[in-house]
């Protein structure tokens, strides 16, 4: 017997990405591994009423214990209550499911929504196991994100490159055959903290810093003639903020040119049939600093509520920013009483 995640106040992407499709903004999918990142992605998404994917990877799960990130994102639903959002719209969404089981036990665990990321596979396989993974999940009302494309980056030891981009000639076969409710394509993005070699970037003569290649948004346009308002997502969509590289390499850390995709780009996709936007680095970024400049400023403190407490003030004002000045999801619930 699966839990029923509207009873635990969770809901799917279905209703707000044809919000955020027709009025041209994105929800963020922000990835969660403790109670800081949790507490943070509440905060501001509550304080600006904006929808908000909680999202779990293989990796949260391990890290964290699944029974544990469940109950903590069923708290979360409470926790948006308490600071004054009295109509959440909260995700609970599995990040990269890499097997039929693992997206029916989050299913049958209460998740509103699951990734099946058969992207590695042979096309004819992707489609079978997606379909699989949405013939399941759509007995509960549970949305699915299926993946065409391959987001290869620096840290895979395979640059991004065209030959990876998903295939346009191939999303309408794809969308139609498996069911999905969205679909996530490679068009230059890719995960982690170092998305681009640097001898891929020209270098801003002011800053000094690295500026990437634009992301192939001819691709996006020809998905988008395909399969017109059909929700898309972009995965490995962190900008690595230099504010945050910054302060981690000045307080003893070593990111030598960390880049990610610059954040007009990320708005500019978002106006499109782009409707969730995937980040995580720069979540890790942010905590880091936080961690790394206290330690360093205090190095009398032991207590991690002193370390931890600044982390989350970094990540608190990393996600509305996101929000607020990239995604444009602030004010967006259905219900903004
Ligand atoms: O795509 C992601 C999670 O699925 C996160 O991407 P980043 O590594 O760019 O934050
Ligand atoms: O897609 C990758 C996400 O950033 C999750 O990363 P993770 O598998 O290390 O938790
Ligand atoms: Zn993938
Ligand atoms: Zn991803």
């Amino acid at each position: 017997m699966a839990v029923d995640y509207k009873k635990i106040g969770l809901v799917n992407t279905k209703e707000m990405f044809a919000r955020a499709i027709k009025g041209g903004w994105a929800v963020p999918a922000f990835n969660f591994n403790n109670l800081e990142q949790l507490q943070a992605i509440i905060q501001a998404s509550s304080n600006l009423k904006s929808p908000v994917i909680l999202q779990v990877s293989k990796g949260a799960r391990k890290y964290a214990n699944p029974t544990l990130l469940r109950y903590m994102a069923e708290g979360a639903v409470e926790y948006a209550k308490e600071l004054g959002c009295n109509h959440p719209e909260i995700v609970l969404h599995l990040d990269h499911g890499d097997s039929f089981e693992t997206c029916k036990s989050c299913v049958d665990f209460g998740f509103s929504s699951v990734m099946i990321d058969g992207s590695a596979l042979p096309y004819e396989e992707n489609i079978a196991l997606t379909k699989k993974v949405v013939d399941y999940a759509h007995q509960f009302d549970v949305t699915v994100e299926g993946e065409l494309g391959v987001l290869a980056g620096v840290e895979d030891d395979v640059v991004a490159e065209e030959s990876h981009y998903t295939k346009p000639e191939e999303v309408v076969d794809f969308a139609t055959r498996t069911g999905v409710d969205s679909l996530a394509i490679s068009i230059g993005t890719s995960h982690g903290a170092y998305k681009f070699k640097p001898e891929q970037c020209t270098r801003d003569p002011k800053t000094g810093h690295l500026v990437p290649p634009p992301l192939a948004f001819d691709v996006l346009e020809a998905v988008e003639k395909q399969l017109p308002g059909f929700p898309i997502v972009l995965h490995g969509s962190s900008s690595v903020p230099q504010e945050y590289v910054d302060i981690i390499n000045k307080y003893g850390g070593k990111l030598p040119d960390a880049v990610g995709i610059p954040e007009e780009q990320l708005t500019k996709a978002s106006k499109s049939a782009v409707c969730k936007i995937n980040i995580d680095s720069d979540s890790r970024l942010a905590f880091t600093a936080g961690v790394r400049e206290t330690f360093a400023l205090h190095p009398e403190y032991f207590d991690p509520r002193q370390y931890c407490g600044k982390a989350r003030e970094y990540m608190v004002d990393l996600y509305s920013h996101k929000i607020k000045d990239v995604l444009h999801s602030d004010n967006k619930l259905a219900n903004l009483d």
